[in-house]
């Protein structure tokens, strides 16, 4: 039981470890955060209900986490194959594609419910 609870820990730790590194060392995740803290802002501002928020913590919660896989993705595909090629670029393109698509719908479900607000 113990060593479960002690891996468990361990778990959470490394987790916790990586969320703190790539805060303070990867830009387009810091970038991330600031349009979330941006987001939350919004929230306040207009009053947000509890669904509203409830749509806006797991949009944030998407993109930043889907942000952390680009970055691991692109840390892969520069330990793996250093030098400029075709399939780097493609593996990079697409994860930040897939970035740019979640980043897209939290801006639309953002845009829908403040909008749906003033008006
Ligand atoms: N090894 C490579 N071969 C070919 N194209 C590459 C390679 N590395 C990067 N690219 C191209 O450059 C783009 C940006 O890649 P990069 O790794 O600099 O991402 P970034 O989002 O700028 O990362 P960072 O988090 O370091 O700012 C990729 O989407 C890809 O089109």
């Amino acid at each position: 039981m113990k060593s479960f609870v002690n891996r468990l820990a361990a778990k959470f730790r490394y987790a916790f470890e990586g969320l703190f590194h790539g805060i303070c060392h990867d830009s387009s995740i810091r970038i991330q955060c600031g349009f979330a803290l941006l987001a939350a802002a919004a929230g306040i501002l207009f009053r947000f209900t509890v669904m509203e928020w409830m749509i806006l913590i797991l949009v944030i919660a998407l993109v930043i986490a889907m942000e952390f896989v680009n970055s691991s993705i692109e840390r892969l595909c520069d330990l793996s194959a250093p030098h400029i090629n075709e399939a780097s670029k493609r593996i990079k393109d697409y994860a930040a594609a897939a970035v740019l698509i979640v980043s897209i719908g939290a801006l639309l479900v953002g845009l829908l419910i403040i909008g749906g607000k003033i008006l």
